[in-house]
């Protein structure tokens, strides 16, 4: 038999067996729904037990039927066949036939874990290894490995040559897929580390960081359903454009319990993908701002009153600037969040009235404490005084008030110098009245630090403030059971504070590249994550040493950007060749425009899925007026930051100097760029 009909007689094989899943799929699928139209019922008779038998019934039956109706692409994806004869089918869920025979085995239960770990040394008992690949119900391709030779029976066929590699040639579309059938050993080893504590995974570009993460979250919901299914799970990212490019790989999976958020989309209420200059957003992430959040939340709201005086039977009484600072200060030095503190910066003015009353005695004047503090304290004027001197504060609100130099001034004395509190001040005046609109990512985490450090305004404001944030869910909404961590490397010592607030009780999965880090302070970065972490007593860290995404060639120029600053082992190996080279131009500036637009329109020639233009943040905006016109949905135009954790077919670099010297982490900012592509890189050099 010639080796195409080998193969098409192997694929005839699998395709008896996936037309059996999919029948079984659908029996399961009206079972489901039956189960689903039963709990209706079932609530109808509304006593205790009903009612709780139909939530269990309807949970149940509306977690089947997600998981059953996710994208049926890639339901069957694999198979072994084993040394005591049994063959196994892997596939995206567990699927038992009438007899309650297994079908299909769920890919994260442990009778798959050999798919992923067996190799040729350590066979675990199975002779080949099926990768089979489906166009929807349809069986396209198989692919084999055979692991134990000296086991085959004489007539098994082994067909093809890999494959992990015909699934890294293929082009790549708008979102990431996931990647089930070809998870690698030690990827899968990653996956599958326990739930606890904190799981570190690090690598280079490329080295499927994101994509292990993502089925490490979707294999814990499986494993530990219980325990992370009702806080659910939180995946962080750095950017709205990458959270959606991940966003369809966990329901690809019928993982539908996890949510997705970016670091400007953390706090419920307010959302932004503004990201501010390099300097800006280093004193903004600094943790030198806890002190100076702490130190103006002290001073008093612009608007506060200088003294208080009011008649009392007959007298004047008067509490002046002097007195009324220093009751503020002692009520700030008393500690806690200065909105549980009405009532006791009412009484510390009650008895300062009381103080001078009782001074002033004498004559017809022969005041009573009690009766003093009762009738002074229901008095209207008494209650517009306290709700302007100690308002209800809100942490936009706070934040905004910063936008005052001098203000800003007196709370960064000694913390910041006169050039970044200019800078901070000048970046808060510029924001518009639309509330959050034009907040930067590294505000949300000051906004957070401030929401902790006022505490929530009281039940009901008189007015209902614009920036009051409302938490979409009602209780505890900002703590996760399993929070993972993606890009960890860029996030700021504030930032780190902002997430650790979302898994106090948490186990982590944190991802990472320090090379690829774009935090000009790493070691402040550290100790505000070990805080963050402190709680966890376990971690474990796995490093990815291979490149899946750049060709060799792509990714030994990208390395050219960062060799003298790194250790040559912290760059990963990329498994294949092309024999493209990158195209690398020096143009005249004057060019540079022409030459982007050659270059774009070249590669949407060349290449089939996505393009990605990536030039410097202060660019961005030019080179995008510059492609306007070129109307291809496949076209990109991003800076070098919102290049993090991205992937396109074929990519260009516009002004590479210049990504490198954008900041004080340019070069390692100019290799994310350089190993975004996975078939075409181009780099246009302005001479
Ligand atoms: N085992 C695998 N099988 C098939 N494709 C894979 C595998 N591992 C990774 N990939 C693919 O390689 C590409 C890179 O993966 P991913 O984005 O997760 O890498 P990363 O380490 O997060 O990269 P970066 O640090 O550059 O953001 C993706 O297209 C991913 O699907």
């Amino acid at each position: 038999m010639s080796e195409a009909s080998e193969k098409q007689a192997e694929i005839a094989v699998e395709q008896e067996h996936v037309d059996r899943v999919y029948a079984r799929l659908d029996e399961l699928r009206s079972e489901a729904q039956a189960m689903r139209d039963k709990s209706y019922e079932y609530g109808r008779e509304a006593t205790p037990e009903a009612l709780n038998e139909r939530d269990v019934m309807l949970h149940h039956a509306i977690r089947t039927l997600q998981a059953l109706n996710a994208e049926s692409e890639g339901l069957v994806f694999g198979r072994l066949d084993t040394g005591n004869g049994d063959v196994v089918h892997i596939g995206r869920l567990g699927i038992r036939d009438q007899r309650f025979d297994n079908l299909l085995v769920d890919w994260r239960a442990p009778l798959a874990a050999a798919f992923y770990q067996a190799t040729p040394e350590h066979p675990q008992d199975v002779i080949r290894r099926r990768v089979i690949r489906c166009s929807r119900e349809t069986v396209v391709d198989v692919s084999d490995d055979l692991l134990d030779p000296d086991r085959a029976s004489s007539d098994m066929r082994v067909i093809g040559d890999g494959a992990l590699m015909a699934a890294l040639t293929r082009s790549r579309g708008e979102t990431m897929r996931n990647i089930v059938a070809t998870i690698q050993k030690e990827q899968d080893e990653a996956i599958r580390a326990p739930e606890s504590g904190v799981t570190e995974i690090t690598g280079g570009p490329g080295t499927g960081k994101t994509a292990v993460a993502l089925h490490r979250a979707a294999y814990l919901l499986y494993r530990e359903q219980r325990k992370l299914g009702g806080p659910g799970v939180l995946v962080i990212g750095p950017s709205p454009v990458f959270m959606s490019y991940i966003s369809r790989v966990l329901p690809s999976m019928g993982e539908h319990n996890v949510e997705l958020r970016a670091l400007g989309e953390v706090l419920d209420g307010i959302s932004t993908a503004r990201i501010d200059d390099p300097r800006t957003a280093e004193i903004k992430g600094s943790s030198r701002m806890v002190k100076v959040l702490r130190r103006a939340l002290r001073l008093p709201p612009p608007e506060a009153p200088e003294s208080l005086q009011l008649f009392y039977r007959g007298t004047v009484l008067k509490l002046e600037a002097d007195e009324l600072k220093r009751i503020r200060r002692t009520l700030h030095n008393k500690g806690g969040q200065p909105n549980k503190f009405r009532m006791k910066a009412a009484d510390a003015l009650l008895e300062a009235l009381w103080q001078q009353a009782k001074s002033l005695a004498g004559g017809d004047f022969q005041p009573d404490r009690d009766q003093l503090i009762t009738e002074i304290g229901e008095r209207i004027e008494f209650h517009r005084f306290l709700v302007a001197w100690w308002p209800a504060l809100y942490p936009m609100q706070v934040l905004r008030w910063l936008s005052d130099p001098e203000r800003l001034a007196r709370a960064a004395r000694r913390l910041l110098a006169a050039e970044e509190v200019d800078l901070l001040a000048k970046s808060w005046a510029s924001l518009g009245d639309s509330a959050g609109a034009e907040w930067t990512v590294a505000d949300i985490a000051l906004i957070d630090e401030l929401r902790t450090m006022i505490g929530p305004p009281p039940k009901r404001p008189a007015r209902p403030e614009p920036d009051a944030e409302q938490p979409r869910r009602a209780v505890n909404y900002d703590e996760y059971a399993h929070v993972v961590i993606d890009e960890a490397q860029d996030l700021s010592p504030m930032q780190w504070r902002m997430v650790g607030r979302r898994g106090r009780h948490a186990s982590w999965t944190i991802v990472g590249d320090p090379v690829q880090s774009s935090w000009p302070d790493p070691a402040e970065a550290a100790t505000a994550r070990e805080q963050a972490l402190s709680a966890q007593r376990t971690h474990r860290t796995f490093t990815l040493r291979t490149n899946y995404r750049n060709s060799a060639e792509i990714f030994e120029h990208a390395c050219d950007a960062v060799r003298d600053l790194v250790d040559p082992d912290d760059l990963p190996t990329a498994v294949r060749t092309t024999g493209v080279e990158p195209d690398v131009r020096e143009v005249a500036a004057d060019d540079l425009a022409a030459a982007a637009r050659e270059a774009a329109l070249d590669l949407l020639e060349r290449a089939e899925g996505t393009i990605g233009v990536i030039t410097t943040m202060s660019r961005r905006d030019e080179v995008r007026a510059w492609l306007s016109d070129v109307d291809d949905s496949r076209l990109r135009v991003v800076g070098s930051l919102d290049s993090k954790g991205m992937e396109y077919d074929a990519v260009a670099v516009v002004d590479p100097d210049g990504l490198a010297t954008e900041s004080t982490t340019g070069r390692r900012a100019l290799y994310v760029a350089l190993s975004r592509a996975t078939q075409f890189l181009t780099v246009l050099k302005p001479a």
